[in-house]
């Protein structure tokens, strides 16, 4: 890495002119969305300190008791991105509706959507979380209601990223062309980049799933993961290891990180809602991070990018990681 820090803005701008367009309102979002971040790292930081810990007696339209961070995020973000300037409108998974920048705000020409605390059920046990993010196009010429501007495919985004508050703060993030890392250095309060170009192996020896379901997952999965138990002395040849941290973020993170394939497959307890994570704000933006590091991410059924959305918090089966596991999962489900 180079010896003179790179920091953030640094980075979008030689991207961006390495990549031949410099888009100055991305990068403004960019800015202003992991200056929320850092917000909520220290928020997360002060733990019982803060206050910040436990339920905030209210729900969402998940359907989810809704825990204090989860509102102090949302709240974080929706205050640093509503003066407008970059952005046309905003939706979040606590929101049951997007939200348009208000009228006496200049609009932007971007959409933005939030997981604004991944991983929810480990805030009160000190286990890493984060903020999950995906930035779309807006219409120039919306027709209908507003969530229908958001209904576009993964394959549209301009840009992923998430934030990962564990032991330190980090920022993982595309703008299309490839995924890097950058680390909060708390002192200068900055994003520092600490990786570029991060690769998954196509090839692993470590999942990533909730066991506890194992009686409710359909057959393909249910094989998947029996071949893998077996280790070498079964079909596969090999040992496989198990890690399930039960935060998105950072399970995905370790992926990215050193591969794995992370599974929420459809199973009989979500099969009536079409899964457990969501599309738009969970799925989508990991999906993106995923492909562009070298990976793949499918349904089990079809690729994640290329589902055409019907509601804002759709809900579908996952399965990300290293590029052969995915697909032997998938080839399992199509019957191979
Ligand atoms: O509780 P389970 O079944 O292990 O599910 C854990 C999954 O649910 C999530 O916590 C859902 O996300 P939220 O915390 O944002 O609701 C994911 O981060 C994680 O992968
Ligand atoms: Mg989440
Ligand atoms: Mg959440």
């Amino acid at each position: 890495m180079p010896t003179k820090p790179v920091f953030l803005t640094q980075f979008l701008i030689e991207e961006m002119r390495e990549h031949g367009e410099q888009m100055p309102d991305l990068r403004l979002l960019i800015e202003v969305v992991t200056r929320a971040c850092k917000r909520i790292s220290i928020a997360i930081g002060k733990g019982a300190l803060g206050g910040v810990l436990g339920e905030a007696g209210t729900g969402n339209i998940q359907g989810e008791a809704q825990k204090k961070l989860d509102v102090l995020s949302n709240d974080i973000l929706m205050e640093a991105n509503e003066w407008g300037g970059h952005l046309a409108a905003l939706a979040s998974e606590e929101m049951d509706e997007a939200v348009m920048i208000p009228e006496q705000f200049p609009k932007g020409g971007y959409l933005l959507l939030f997981d604004p605390l991944d991983g929810s059920s480990n805030i009160d046990v000190n286990i890493s979380v984060g903020t999950i993010f995906s930035v779309l196009r807006a219409p120039r010429r919306p027709t209908g209601p507003l969530e229908e501007s958001f209904l576009q495919a993964g394959t549209q985004q301009v840009c992923a990223g998430y934030a990962l508050y564990g032991p330190s703060t980090q920022l993982v993030l595309t703008i299309g062309t490839g995924v890097h890392v950058f680390t909060l250095d708390r002192e200068l309060g900055s994003f520092v980049l600490t990786q570029r170009d991060l690769r998954i192996p196509a090839d692993t020896q470590e999942f990533s799933i909730n066991a506890s379901n194992a009686r409710h997952w359909e057959a393909p999965v249910k094989r998947y993961i029996d071949e893998c138990l077996a280790g070498k002395d079964g079909p596969r040849g090999k040992d496989f290891n198990m890690r399930w941290v039960a935060s998105m973020v950072s399970d995905v993170h370790r992926i990215l990180t050193r591969g794995g394939v992370f599974m929420y497959p459809l199973d009989a307890k979500t099969k009536a809602q079409g899964g457990k994570l969501r599309l738009m704000y969970e799925a989508n933006p990991m999906s993106m991070l995923i492909e562009q590091a070298g990976g793949a991410a499918s349904t089990g059924r079809e690729r994640i990018l290329a589902i055409k959305p019907g509601k804002l918090h759709q809900r579908v089966p996952v399965i990300m990681g290293s590029k052969n596991e995915v697909e032997r999962v998938a080839s399992y489900h199509a019957g191979g």
